[in-house]
């Protein structure tokens, strides 16, 4: 396939790099210069300047720039070399590299001209190829020597990223490192922050760099992963409020949404011989909107600021996606050597004093940054510590399931992968008596499982909810939607529905189904009633009692404030379709307005909604119901799910013998009973604590 070409406004063209997901890719042949790179939603990932110039030989202030032969000022020659102002070439020949897939990758090359020479006296090759793939783009440098002496070069690629504010930006993976200054004269230092933040000008080239470095961008809720090799540098910079005034070609504010993390070959330089050939490489991925700091590059050194005791809420690492809550002096309280987590640790091809350090289970603060100390652990493997709680929101749910799905382009998060566990067996969870799932218990802590929509939904329309005995003296039961779906909204738009179910054990003759305390939500992407992707997650919990424990209120409500405030996932705009949110679950008002008794003096509508009909009915915002009365019953699919629980489980409740009672003290218990199901949304501002046992148990079935 030939390249695609597009023009620009001074004629020179510009090499246009798709995938097949939507990703792309500008590269122009002056400079041979990356200057666009988006995301599969057209999201602009590189910082261009607002007053770029496009008119060689100046240079371009934005994407991706190549320096070489010198980076910055550190030898005699322009600063950042000359290379950037060139005019590459396509290269035919990438040999020894395999030709390019020309849809996604080009080949470029700058060779030393008479006029170079004179400024740099040694004849080299300089290629590039650059590619693109699913939320990546890959940037694969050589200098070849084609001169007839030795020679030594500096070669940095200058990444321009572009983030949301840049004081609400973090890099990480530089931590501890060496560095020299250019704001003080190339003085050496030794880094002293846990991660390093922005609030002035900063012009560092990083020494001995990991292979990975991580730019956290919390307001997008996106992190750049940088990985490079052959490179030992990483330069940061920005000029700031001043600097940036002082730059002609950038705008004044525009060093608020830029950062610049480079890959470099500075010091020390590269001295290449007569015909060899220098070899980098880098990537940059996005990594949706979390990341975690134990998987940044184990050999890294890492500090551990002291234990501190008391309560912690805490996130994992960079995002506050996943929430945890912990209670009490961590230092001997971990739980180690479940198969799951701690497995990978043993894997691990690291000393085991680095596993214990550095494993993937040290966990951050996102906001004061406090990472918990497990240094001091009696035992090897690290897990989890005592009382955490997995318990992501609707909205990390959905992202997961889109991650999962192949719709984000991105990888679904560490942590849920760990704790989502999947489910390939045919028979899916709707099946399986949820006591019987592996992981559940009945303590109040979800088990989260991902599997196939048809293992949730069986075959058909029809919801297939009923769940076989597997003996003889186990009553049939049967999951009852309860509630409206409720849409989940990511970034204000609606990505994703939950259903919410309850478990009943089937109605003998003469009697009502019996309500249990086990509660499914049932996640798929979508909307409802055009739900996509190939996969559900299903939250099963046993409701407990609510108890006051004495740790719970403590810690929940009363103790000593968490040092970070709890994720936050975004209050979603009032859906207009007149779905409730959970505040409405619980809205007085709204479940004893005079519209709740005439749904339930209606017997036709209480026949055909049964059980599912009168926490609908509460969750309901008056305007869905007006707009339904207007319409008349609307016989949805889980109006047949009724139907078809009624043929299984109760020729009275079929006759419609056993009606709800629709005097109000029953109504009253009935539905303030299935909105304790209901609610169940995003998790509280605080969550409750786990017990070991169950987190034990869990770890035990991973
Ligand atoms: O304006 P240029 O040449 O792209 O360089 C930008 C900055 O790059 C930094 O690396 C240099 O240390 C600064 O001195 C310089 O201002």
């Amino acid at each position: 396939m030939p390249l695609n070409f597009g023009n620009d406004v001074d004629g020179s063209s510009r090499i246009l790099l798709n995938e097949p997901r939507g990703s792309t890719a500008q590269v122009l042949l002056f400079g041979g210069q990356v200057i666009s790179w988006k995301n599969e939603r057209r999201e602009e990932l590189l910082f261009m300047s607002s007053k770029a110039q496009y008119l060689p030989p100046k240079i371009i202030r934005g994407g991706i720039p190549v320096c070489f032969p010198q980076f910055g000022n550190f030898g005699g020659l322009e600063r950042h070399g000359f290379a950037r102002n060139r005019f590459w070439a396509l290269d035919d020949d990438p040999s020894p590299l395999p030709p390019a897939n020309k849809q996604s990758s080009v080949d470029l090359i700058l060779k030393s001209t008479e006029d170079d020479l004179k400024i740099w006296p040694h004849s080299f090759e300089l290629r590039v190829r650059i590619s693109i793939s699913l939320g990546k783009l890959t940037v694969i440098p050589r200098v070849r020597n084609i001169d007839s002496k030795p020679f030594s070069f500096m070669f940095a690629l200058r990444n321009y990223l572009h983030v949301s504010d840049i004081s609400e930006v973090r890099v990480e993976g530089l931590e501890t490192l060496d560095y020299l200054d250019n704001l003080k004269g190339k003085e050496r230092f030794t880094e002293q922050a846990d991660a390093i933040t922005f609030d002035g000008e900063i012009d560092r080239v990083y020494l001995n760099t990991p292979t990975k470095i991580a730019v956290i961008d919390h307001e997008r809720k996106r992190t750049i992963e940088l990985r490079k090799e052959g490179m030992p540098n990483a330069v940061v910079w920005n000029p700031w409020d001043k600097k940036a005034k002082s730059i002609a070609d950038m705008g004044d504010e525009d060093y608020m949404t830029m950062l610049c993390v480079d890959s470099g070959a500075i010091e020390p330089q590269v001295l290449l011989k007569p015909g060899e050939e220098w070899k980098g490489r880098q990537e940059l991925s996005i990594v949706s909107s979390s990341y975690c700091s134990g998987q940044l590059d184990p050999r890294k050194p890492s500090g551990y600021p002291p234990q501190r005791p008391s309560l912690l809420y805490i996130s994992l690492s960079l995002s506050p996606v996943f929430s945890f809550f912990v209670s009490g002096a961590m230092a001997s309280a971990w739980i180690v050597d479940g198969p799951g987590i701690a497995s990978k640790v043993k894997n691990a091809s690291l000393s085991s004093a680095l596993q214990t350090r550095d494993c993937g289970a040290s966990i951050q603060c996102p906001n004061c940054y406090h990472r918990i100390d497990n240094t001091n652990v009696l035992v090897p493997w690290p897990g989890l510590p005592k009382g955490v709680k997995f318990e992501p929101t609707d909205a990390d749910i959905i992202e997961f399931l889109e991650a999962k799905c192949g719709i984000s382009g991105s990888e679904p998060h560490v942590l849920s992968e760990e704790f989502i566990r999947p489910v390939t067996e045919d028979v899916g969870i709707n099946y399986t008596h949820p006591k019987n799932l592996p992981g559940t218990n009945k303590d109040g802590v979800s088990a989260f499982f991902v599997h196939k929509t048809v293992q949730a939904y069986g075959t058909g329309q029809r919801k297939r909810r009923k769940i076989t005995p597997t003996c003889l003296n186990e009553e049939p039961v049967r999951w009852h939607k309860t509630g409206r779906n409720k849409h989940v909204f990511l970034n204000g738009v609606k990505r994703g529905c939950k259903k919410i179910m309850v478990l009943y054990k089937s109605a003998r003759k003469g009697s009502k189904p019996e309500k249990s305390k086990w509660v499914l939500h049932q996640y798929h992407l979508g909307t409802e009633g055009n739900e996509i992707g190939e996969y559900v997650v299903s939250k099963v919990t046993y409701q407990k009692e609510k108890v006051k424990d004495e740790g719970e209120s403590s810690g929940v409500r009363g103790g000593p404030g968490p040092t970070t405030p709890m994720t936050n996932t975004p209050t979603p705009p009032r859906p207009v379709d007149g779905v409730a949110g959970d505040g409405q679950a619980f809205d007085d008002d709204k479940m004893f307005d005079p519209f709740y008794e005439v749904v339930n003096h209606n017997q036709k509508l209480t026949k055909v909604h049964g059980l599912d009909s009168i926490p609908e009915a509460a969750l309901w915002s008056k305007k869905a119901r007006r707009e339904e009365e207007e319409v008349g019953v609307n016989l949805s699919e889980d109006n047949l799910t009724c139907n078809e629980s009624i043929e299984a489980s109760s020729s009275l409740w079929e006759n419609n013998q056993i009606l709800p009672n629709p005097s109000l003290g029953e109504l009253d218990g009935f539905a303030l009973s299935d909105l304790e199901n209901v609610d169940l949304g995003s998790p509280p501002d605080f969550l409750t604590l786990a017990s070991q046992d169950s987190l034990m148990n869990w770890m035990g079935w991973l």
